[in-house]
């Protein structure tokens, strides 16, 4: 179904709200009384680009009735056609704002930029500035979210880390499953998320909209898009540790994180301090991974394999400049394609990245590379594996003591290297070092519709009209 008007032909998918009158929302929110006009406020793509996805922004087309009673049909019919015909679009949300994520304008950017736009939708929401880490998380575990279609978490990778633990976890306990159980298999939860990005990688909501910009992310939410997204469990022996969707890395991304944690202060920019000190500091760790390939066929009774509990894991040993794993492709800003590029948001699969020691500067071309459209696993030092599951441990000639060390991490003022990494799990340090990861297909919902087609990337990530080094547009 289509409102076509001269130029303009706009989905009733994608028609945001009508209002009587001739109605302004942003920057300020303006309305002339009049009885025979009606505004109607839909989803228009920006044409100025974007470095991956599309810009969304509120486009308005003003109408004009020969009676105020053909004026109340038209916009009472609409209203109708917008319930009837998207119904994932949410009535009631539950909001977190984490008010020191990223830059810290996380308040502001909901009540300035989104919050005008629910209320135009007429979406309720009930909004919480959190007070302390794991509110959110605690709150969904706990408290009753009767009424509610969707969460909205305003905050960064971590946030959404709180909100996806929270879910998950409420939806196991009310179907009576034991997440500490690596092969249960877990229930998808019946909540939508939506993520207005304020954070400092933002990374979830870049690989599944395409841009960080919070008001197409609220548009996404308004109009009740649907992405599936797959989650990674992440367990030590029979407890579990977290939930993953982004980055699970150890080596090199988990120095970076535990780097960067002493220097918050800083901002988003804590990490492009603290992977330069990473970097120098030329790091490489022993481990031995195993996994489980995602497609059987790959498999063969020559393929050097062993059996753990009753399935067939590939076993590699050696030693590593950084292991990652990741159920999509964790494209960010900083790495417009991401860990994976190829990587799938809900196949059900995982990408595991192994990155063996070799010489720094070879190290860095391969992080590098992540900047720009260059194939990074096409380095004799890379392998990428689509897998459905993950083994880590450490190598058994590590003496014990070595083994339940508490990495220390220095910068370049230290030569002594520590036996051990830590675990990045989307942004937070696992205390544990040897896992298994299981990838979960779709074990959640976002209010997003993954990257569009004839959405621009530049190989340089900058916008369109921004790109000032020559680079070539390759999707
Ligand atoms: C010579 C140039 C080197 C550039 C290297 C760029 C590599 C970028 C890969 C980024 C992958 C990001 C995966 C996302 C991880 C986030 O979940 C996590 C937490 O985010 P937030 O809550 O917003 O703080 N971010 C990180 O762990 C940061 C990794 C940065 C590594 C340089
Ligand atoms: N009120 C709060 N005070 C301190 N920490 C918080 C608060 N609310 C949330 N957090 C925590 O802050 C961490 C970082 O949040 P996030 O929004 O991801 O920002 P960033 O992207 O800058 O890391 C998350 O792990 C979250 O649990
Ligand atoms: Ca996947």
């Amino acid at each position: 179904m289509y409102l076509s008007v001269i130029k303009v032909s706009v989905p009733v998918a994608e028609v945001v709200g009508v209002e009587e009158g001739r109605v302004e929302i942003l920057p300020r929110k303006s309305v002339e009384d009049t009885d025979k006009d009606f505004t109607v406020f839909y989803v228009k793509r920006s044409s100025s680009g974007s470095s991956y996805g599309l810009l969304w922004r509120l486009g308005r087309i003003q109408f004009s009735c020969p009676s105020r009673v053909l004026r109340d049909q038209w916009t009472k019919h609409l209203r109708t056609a917008l319930k009837t015909h998207s119904p994932l679009r949410p009535n009631r949300l539950l909001v977190f704002i984490n008010p020191f994520g990223g830059k810290k304008k996380g308040r502001k950017i909901y009540h300035s930029l989104v919050a005008p736009l629910f209320e135009l939708a007429g979406i309720s929401s009930h909004v919480i500035v959190t007070e302390r880490a794991n509110q959110a998380r605690d709150h969904l575990l706990k408290k009753d979210l009767k009424g509610f279609d969707g969460v909205v978490c305003v905050g960064g990778d971590g946030m959404f880390s709180e909100i996806l633990h929270g879910l998950i976890g409420r939806t196991q306990q009310e179907a009576g499953l034991s997440e500490n159980d690596p092969t249960v298999a877990l229930q998808p939860c019946p909540l939508h998320i939506g993520i207005i990005p304020a954070g400092s990688t933002d990374c979830v909501c870049y690989a599944t909209v395409g841009v960080i910009d919070p008001v197409t992310s609220a548009l996404h939410i308004i109009i009740g898009d649907s992405q599936p997204l797959d989650v990674c469990s992440v367990h030590q022996a029979s407890a579990l540790m977290r939930y993953s969707v982004s980055l699970l890395g150890y080596g090199f991304y988990g120095d970076v994180l535990a780097e960067s944690e002493k220097h918050r202060w800083m901002g988003p920019l804590r990490y492009d301090y603290s992977g330069t000190m990473v970097y120098l500091s030329n790091r490489s760790y022993a481990g031995i991974v195993q996994y489980l390939p995602a497609d059987p066929l790959l498999s063969s009774p020559r393929d050097r394999t062993r059996c753990l509990s009753g399935r067939v894991y590939t076993h590699v040993e050696g030693r590593f400049r950084c292991v990652s794993l990741t159920c999509m492709s964790s494209s960010c800003p900083k790495s417009p394609l991401g860990l994976s590029p190829s990587a799938h948001l809900a196949d059900g699969t995982g990408d595991l990245i192994l990155v063996w020691d070799t010489h720094p500067l070879g190290f860095l071309k391969f992080l590098y590379r992540h900047t720009s459209t260059q194939d990074q696993f096409d380095l004799p030092f890379v392998e990428v594996h689509r897998v459905k599951a993950v083994r880590f441990s450490l190598p058994s000639e590590m003496t014990n003591e070595q083994k339940m060390a508490t990495p220390f991490l220095c910068g370049l003022c230290c030569s002594k290297v520590p036996a051990k990494s830590v675990w990045n799990c989307d942004g937070e340090i696992l205390s544990s070092t040897e896992i298994l990861c299981r990838i979960h297909g779709q074990l959640v919902r976002l209010y997003a519709r993954g990257i569009e087609e004839g959405a621009a990337v530049h190989n340089c990530g900058k916008e369109n009209d921004k790109c000032q080094m020559g680079c070539t547009l390759i999707k």
